[in-house]
């Protein structure tokens, strides 16, 4: 069963209409009022990233060449001792890691190896496409009921469910395991964790990385090195932005309770961090409206500020399917727009990579014929993923015939992804709209029993130029949500929030760097944690 990167957890066979949230609803942040709670929830929270933490260990100690030195200590008696002493070794050395991080917060470092990626370099050349088409097929949706959730009656009680599951998932007391010899003929069972990551260490962010899991209901031992370092890598990507404005934002909040003038200051912060005037207001007036009925506490404020951004990026959902997977054994059609430079053809290579690792058969058409090097950057990506990318090799081709025959030659491959690079330029709003029209009427006429989803990726460091050229795109392409790269070193991580209040499109996937692993489904919560939480 592989681990499904579009989920965040292994595939199950439902359908992904009768499916949960990848990311469970977001759990109300603990009520801190009481100094004991606070301890007991860092206690918990500290065991439950050391167990992920061990288990993650365990897992690299089954690597491939572990298991070959495992096969050999096998033979004799001396083998299983040298392991047992290893394992008794890492089990102190983790306990004196601990120590350390809860008494100094300096960061530790511990063994790593090196990731290997494999490589492919096929590529194929494309027939010349015919026919086009007659009308657009509006695409249905399911519009889904989302309830609303009462904030401050369910706090306590939610908090203490938190910590009753945190304390049944989380070990105890780590206890020196012996390592069993294994034989190098047994299987490898597939996990998220065969490719190792060069910061495996349990510091400041891997403590951070387990709380923001454990707080989604994930269980240690299901959390895979993968995903810690992407939170790693989201929080540091957000750490401008965090540093910048929201920082200023929570020492507003933390001076007292909050009133109007606080209220006032927080509404020139978020417009400095590119919220926008639209999702501005409309924090600005949750606030006032909750200080109407009582002033909030620093603490309270905080969570509370957390839950309206929360609410704000999920809000979009209420008229789509809160998760955004490929269905198996059906042909998803995914055309990526988007103008030039905002990370499409980077995108593609890492939804790729994505769908790959996850068990997809994927297919990449390469119809942004515009540019010759956007086509022959679209190959390297596939190369690197190990991807077919269908192209055509002449110039100027007609973007739609490419598209006609990536999605013949899914068809005929049986094909579960089919990635569609297409052209971003915006000379002329109208042919634009035009190009993108075309291609939508070929895959409904070609691919009518698709399932097919338009991404806008737009680059966060544009902030709100990005938006307005998002617009265009929203009129032109029937858009079922954006991907927001370029997340990483920019301070202007609020454009989320100014991008759903805006487009009413829902966050899909999130970019925060340039590598193939640095792309990832969207999470409010881990989102709005990275963004201001401690
Ligand atoms: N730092 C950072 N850079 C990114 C990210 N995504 C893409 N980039 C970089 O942005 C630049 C443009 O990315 P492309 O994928 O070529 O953008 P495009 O939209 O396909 O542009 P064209 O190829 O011109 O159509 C490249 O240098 C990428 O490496 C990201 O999440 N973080």
């Amino acid at each position: 069963m592989p681990f499904n990167w579009f989920r965040r957890k292994h595939d199950e066979s439902s359908t992904p209409q009768e499916e949960q949230p990848a990311t469970p609803a977001p759990e109300q942040p603990a009520d801190v009022s009481q100094e004991q709670s606070a301890q007991d929830a860092a206690v918990d929270y500290l065991s439950f990233a050391k167990a992920a933490y061990k288990s993650i260990q365990e897992r690299q100690q089954q690597a491939p060449e572990k298991r070959a030195e495992g096969a050999e200590g096998a033979e004799g008696a001396e083998g299983a001792e040298e392991a047992a002493e290893l394992a008794e070794s890492e089990a102190e050395a983790l306990d004196t890691q601990v120590e350390r991080l809860v008494k100094t917060e300096e960061p530790v470092t511990a063994e790593t190896a090196t990731p290997a990626e494999p490589i492919s370099t096929e590529e194929i050349a494309t027939t010349e496409a015919s026919a086009i088409v007659e009308e657009i097929t509006p695409e249905a949706t399911a519009p889904e009921e989302t309830a609303s959730v009462p904030f401050w009656a369910k706090a306590e009680a939610e908090r203490q469910a938190r910590l009753e599951r945190l304390k049944a998932t989380a070990i105890e007391e780590p206890e020196p395991e012996v390592l069993q010899p294994v034989t190098a003929t047994e299987v490898t069972t597939p996990t998220a964790d065969t490719d190792l990551a060069p910061d495996f260490a349990f510091d400041e962010g891997f403590l951070w990385s387990a709380e923001v899991l454990a707080a989604q209901g994930r269980r240690p031992e299901d959390i895979s090195l993968e995903e810690i370092t992407w939170l790693k890598k989201l929080r540091q990507g957000l750490g401008k932005t965090r540093r910048n404005i929201v920082n200023q934002l929570k020492s507003i909040v933390g001076q007292g309770p909050l009133n109007q003038a606080a209220v006032m200051e927080i509404e020139a912060l978020l417009l400095q961090a590119d919220v926008g005037v639209e999702a501005t207001d409309y924090i600005i007036e949750a606030l006032q409206n909750q200080i109407k009925q009582a002033a909030l506490p620093p603490d309270a404020a905080i969570a509370y500020l957390k839950k309206i951004l929360r609410d704000m990026l999920d809000r979009p959902l209420q008229n789509c399917s809160p998760i955004f997977v490929p269905e198996k054994d059906r042909l998803n059609i995914w055309l990526i727009t988007g103008v030039n430079g905002a990370g499409k053809t980077t995108t593609i290579g890492k939804l790729a990579h994505i769908a790959q690792k996850s068990g997809y058969n994927c297919l990449i058409g390469a119809a942004d014929t515009f540019r010759a090097a956007a086509v022959e950057q679209v190959k390297v990506w596939g190369a690197r993923s190990n991807v077919e990318v269908i192209a055509n090799p002449g110039k100027n081709t007609d973007p739609a015939a490419v598209v006609f025959d990536a999605i013949a030659a899914a068809q005929a491959r049986n094909t579960e992804l089919l990635l569609v690079d297409t052209a971003g330029r915006l000379q002329n709003k109208k042919n634009l709209m035009d190009e993108l029209s075309k291609i939508r009427r070929i895959v409904d006429k070609k691919a009518s029993d698709a399932r097919v989803e338009s991404l806008l990726v737009l680059d966060a460091t544009l902030g709100q130029n990005g938006l307005r050229q998002a617009e265009v795109f929203a009129q032109a392409a029937q858009l079922s949500g954006v991907v927001l790269t370029k997340l990483d070193g920019t301070a202007k991580g609020g454009v989320a929030l100014a991008v759903v209040q805006q487009l009413n499109l829902p966050i899909r996937f999130i970019g925060a760097g340039e590598g193939i692993e640095d792309l990832r489904p969207f999470s409010s919560y881990e989102f709005v944690e990275a963004l201001i939480g401690t």
